[in-house]
């Protein structure tokens, strides 16, 4: 009920009672409708900075009862592509069941198999608090996760732990390796829109990057990644994605024709 503060999937239509950006109109994930978005010649690659990180760093590796969570240094950022620099937060992962995909943004209506999202924040703010509530104040790079027809060697450094991390609350550590290796090869062709956090509080301060290269899994990982964490009281942790938003009037900007 409401006022505990915590939250599932299960009552994502409740939301909106305890966090009223929840219920606002800049809300994600979102449909692209492929027909709509605006081609805007402005949009540069997204172009990283400090990714290849060196094994002898560890980084921490979590399972918040909502998704598994990677830490990121503040070394990794946004070089360009952005109006402004961004520095690394974390990133995260959203997937479904072995019944059905699970990404959260989908593309003239389609779902994919699972969805990466890296978060950062606008240096210029004080605080990852204060970005957080800035419009602008956060950025996060999505790419969508596919099966393909072998393993994908960079997600094998975070797919390798995650029994480490199997309940709630578990942490364990993962040696740096090379992270841009988790998004797509292309950074040039993407979808730039103006939305939220897809998890209460919901702020909607995220300018938002879909990439139109998808990144290929084998099966045995996206399987891997489905049925191997736990969420709330021992349940699998499956199908954490939310459903897309409406777009209230706003425009999807295409970095390409
Ligand atoms: N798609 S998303 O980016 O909105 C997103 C989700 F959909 C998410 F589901 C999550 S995990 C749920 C929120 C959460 C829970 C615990 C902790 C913690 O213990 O540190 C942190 C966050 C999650 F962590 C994020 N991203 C977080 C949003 C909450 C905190 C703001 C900055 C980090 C990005
Ligand atoms: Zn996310």
């Amino acid at each position: 009920g409401p006022g505990h503060g915590h939250w599932s999937y299960a009552d994502k239509d409740e939301w909106p009672l305890e966090f009223p950006d929840c219920g606002g109109q800049m809300q994600s994930p979102i449909n692209i409708d492929t027909n709509s978005t605006i081609f805007s010649r402005e949009l540069q690659p997204v172009v990283l900075a400090g990714y290849n990180l060196d094994p002898s760093e560890q980084l921490s590796l979590m399972n918040n009862g909502h998704t598994v969570v990677l830490r990121l240094p503040g070394s990794l950022t946004i070089a360009s592509g952005y109006p402004q620099e961004y520095r690394a937060m974390q990133l995260h992962l959203h997937w479904g069941s072995p019944e059905g995909p699970g990404s959260e943004h989908t593309v003239d209506g389609r779902r994919y198999d699972g969805e990466i999202h890296m978060v950062y924040y606008n240096p210029s703010s004080d605080s990852i608090k204060e970005a957080m509530r800035q419009p602008g104040g956060l950025a996060v790079l999505a790419a969508f996760l596919q099966v393909g027809p072998e393993d994908n060697v960079h997600y094998q450094h975070l797919l390798e732990q995650l029994h480490e991390v199997q309940e709630e609350g578990k942490e364990t550590t993962v040696a740096g390796f090379n992270i841009e290796g988790l998004l797509p090869a292309n950074l040039g062709r993407y979808y730039r829109y103006s939305g939220s956090l897809t998890t209460p509080s919901c702020y909607q301060t995220v300018n938002w990057t879909v990439f139109n290269q998808t990144v290929l899994l084998s099966k045995e990982q996206i399987s891997l990644l489905e049925t191997t964490l736990q969420g709330d009281d021992d349940k699998d942790l499956q199908n954490n994605f939310r459903l897309t938003q409406s777009l209230h009037g706003r425009k999807v900007l295409a970095s390409f024709q």
